[in-house]
């Protein structure tokens, strides 16, 4: 089966010195992720986890190697994907659900049909709301929502136009940990519904192997993948499965790596 996204022997350097100079942000990265796969990548800070995600939505090139979505290689900004960031990032002077609509605003082939099919969008928006538990909010204003309610929308917002790849920075880092455990759920929950593919940047490991099938471990700069960890961890699973022996002891192995890589 063709994967989903493939990386072969990937290094970026930033600029045509830094490529000179041999200074890579990641280097010979090689992986294959399939259909579906809930994909987290833990690693150290700068190690190269948001240029992972560049390469991979087609905001940067590759200097070396190749990068391909679908069985094609990545030339350019990919439509297919939708992204959230730990700053929840929406537009103060809209409405939830005009932030929410916003990409269909923006993104072909939408874009031109927009107007005319306003109302049918406006339902897509709201039953995403009714997905993350804000039904209601509506017409509220981003000031007027909590962190985590203006992260569920910025979820919908990601969402909106059914991307077949969500890609995740540290969505939930600005969260406290109760509203963050909350929102693994939802996350959870859309991805079991609609098994688009998600790629998780984030430096919570529990977060990692709570959401995750598979875990990548990255190193220190040049970011290089370590190691890939299989969570196999039967579904459903619910946030009792975070106390369990079998999930801490994955998160101490992830936990160990991570030591080694931060003292070398
Ligand atoms: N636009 C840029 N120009 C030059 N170097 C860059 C640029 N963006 C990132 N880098 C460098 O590339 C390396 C990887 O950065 P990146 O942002 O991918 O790391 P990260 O793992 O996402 O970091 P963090 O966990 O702190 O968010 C870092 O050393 C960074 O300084």
């Amino acid at each position: 089966m063709t994967p989903f996204v493939d990386f072969q022997h990937v290094s970026l350097a930033y600029t045509d010195a830094l490529a000179r100079a041999g200074e890579y942000a990641v280097e010979d990265v090689t992986l294959s992720i399939t259909q579906g796969e809930f994909v987290a990548i833990v690693g150290p800070s700068g190690c190269g986890k948001s240029t992972f995600m560049k390469l991979t939505t087609g905001l940067k090139m590759a200097t070396r190697g190749s990068v391909k979505v679908e069985g094609q290689p990545v030339t350019g900004p990919l439509k297919i994907a939708g992204m959230a960031f730990q700053a929840p990032t929406l537009l103060p002077w809209r409405t939830t659900i005009d932030n929410i609509l916003l990409p269909l605003e923006i993104v072909e082939p939408y874009r031109s049909t927009f107007r005319a099919k306003r109302d049918e969008h406006m339902a897509r928006a709201s039953k995403l709301l009714a997905t993350v538990g804000l039904s209601g909010y509506e017409d509220k204003f981003p000031w007027e929502l909590s962190g985590g309610m203006q992260q569920r929308a910025s979820l919908c917002r990601a969402l909106i136009h059914e991307p077949k790849m969500l890609l995740l920075d540290e969505p939930f880092g600005a969260l406290d940990a109760f509203t963050r455990e909350e929102l693994w759920c939802v996350l959870r929950d859309l991805w079991t519904e609609q098994r688009f593919n998600v790629i998780l940047v984030t430096h919570d490991l529990r977060e990692a192997v709570f959401l995750a099938d598979t875990v990548y471990v990255m190193s220190k700069r040049p970011g290089r993948i370590l190691s890939r960890r299989e969570v196999e961890l039967p579904r459903p699973r619910e946030l009792e499965t975070t106390y369990t022996d079998e999930f801490n002891r994955i998160v101490l192995e992830l936990r160990t790596q991570i030591g080694h890589v931060r003292s070398t």
